[in-house]
């Protein structure tokens, strides 16, 4: 009984925050990608996550960054921060669990920050914003492109995935965001994996659940999103499914489709339409949309239904300002 209290309590901040929002709210935008502009240097294995060790006043500065551009929600620095990827650097493993909580703090402290400040501002138009815990796939760990094929070979079954998802998500829920970013999701056997951890931790922090995608009608390993989403449908920790670090030409009928699918609210936040070489780790230079296309694409997302709007790799937070203006109709 009093896990259902708390379940319906922490369900309703996510729709209390889309309510005030005016029906859509506002995702942050590609995070490392931000962190490379203020001169991080993040190709390394651990990607942005290098940042926590490094240089984390960059992190809480890009937080700030997308407040100020109009994001309802911040994602945390996490998306490559894993225990193992920490240990390979030297780092002990109790190191490893404080950077996961820094994660989530520096998030917090931007948000508390920028709160404390806007609120006193007469007629201002933010929301306090929410911190979602990032959750990277098995694949950003790997570092080797393969959120984006869902190919992590035969060795990996659904224990392997669901012990290198356990010690973190127990850390970052530990940590007190207000949401749970699963990102990248590639394959059908992964987000099973986090389905059944969301269960077996009795997490009841609200989560939603990403895939990427490549061919703009399936997940990246193949496998429909039919199977993927019957899975994820089945569990009432999910709040919401969606699609994050694809090309935004694909999100319009991935709505369609994940409607179709799932009664779940719908979350998309691609990114610049850019194509990431996990080999050279580098963006090739391919067809981008910029913020003009993103304002009359989030227009378009919310009217077929997404609940949750924002970018994600090679977004800037200018293409926040550009999602926010047209969603919540600021001058
Ligand atoms: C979303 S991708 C661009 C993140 C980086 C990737 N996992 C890598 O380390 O190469
Ligand atoms: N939250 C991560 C996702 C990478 S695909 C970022 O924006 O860097
Ligand atoms: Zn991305």
């Amino acid at each position: 009984m009093v896990g259902m209290e708390k379940k319906a309590a922490s369900a309703s901040s996510l729709d209390d925050l889309i309510e005030k929002a005016g029906g859509c709210a506002v995702i942050d935008g590609g995070f490392a990608t931000r962190l490379e502009t203020h001169g991080a240097e993040i190709n390394d294995p651990l990607w942005s996550a290098l940042c926590l060790i490094k240089q984390p006043h960059l992190i809480k500065m890009v937080h700030l960054e997308y407040l100020e551009a109009g994001a309802d929600i911040l994602v945390t620095s996490s998306y490559q921060a894993t225990i193992p990827g920490f240990i390979s650097k030297g780092l002990s493993i109790e190191e490893g669990e404080s950077l996961l909580d820094k994660s989530v703090k520096l998030a917090v402290e931007a948000r508390d920050k920028f709160w404390d400040a806007i609120k006193k501002v007469p007629g201002h138009s933010y929301n306090r914003a929410l911190v979602a815990a990032s959750i990277g796939s098995y694949g950003a760990y790997l570092a080797d492109g393969s959120e984006y094929s869902g190919n992590y070979g035969p060795a990996v079954n659904m224990q392997k995935l669901k012990e290198f998802h356990r010690h973190r998500l127990q850390v970052l829920v530990e940590a007190g965001p207000d949401l749970l970013a699963f990102e990248t999701i590639p394959n059908k056997l992964e987000a099973q994996a986090c389905v059944e951890l969301l269960e077996e931790e009795n997490i009841n922090i609200p989560s939603w659940i990403c895939f990427s995608s490549v061919d703009g009608e399936n997940a990246p390993s193949g496998e429909s999103f039919n199977e993927c989403l019957e899975i994820i449908n089945k569990s009432n920790k999910v709040h919401a499914v969606g699609i994050n670090c694809a090309p935004p030409q694909f999100i319009e009928s991935l709505i369609c489709k994940f409607k179709e699918l799932s009664e779940k609210a719908i979350v998309v936040y691609p990114n610049s339409g850019e194509v990431w070489d996990g080999r050279a780790k580098k963006w090739l230079p391919s067809k981008c949309f910029g913020d003009d296309k993103f304002e009359l694409f989030a227009t378009r997302w919310r009217d077929l239904g997404a609940k949750l709007i924002g970018g994600c790799c090679r977004t800037t937070p200018s293409t926040i300002q550009a999602i926010s203006k047209v969603l919540k109709e600021r001058s």
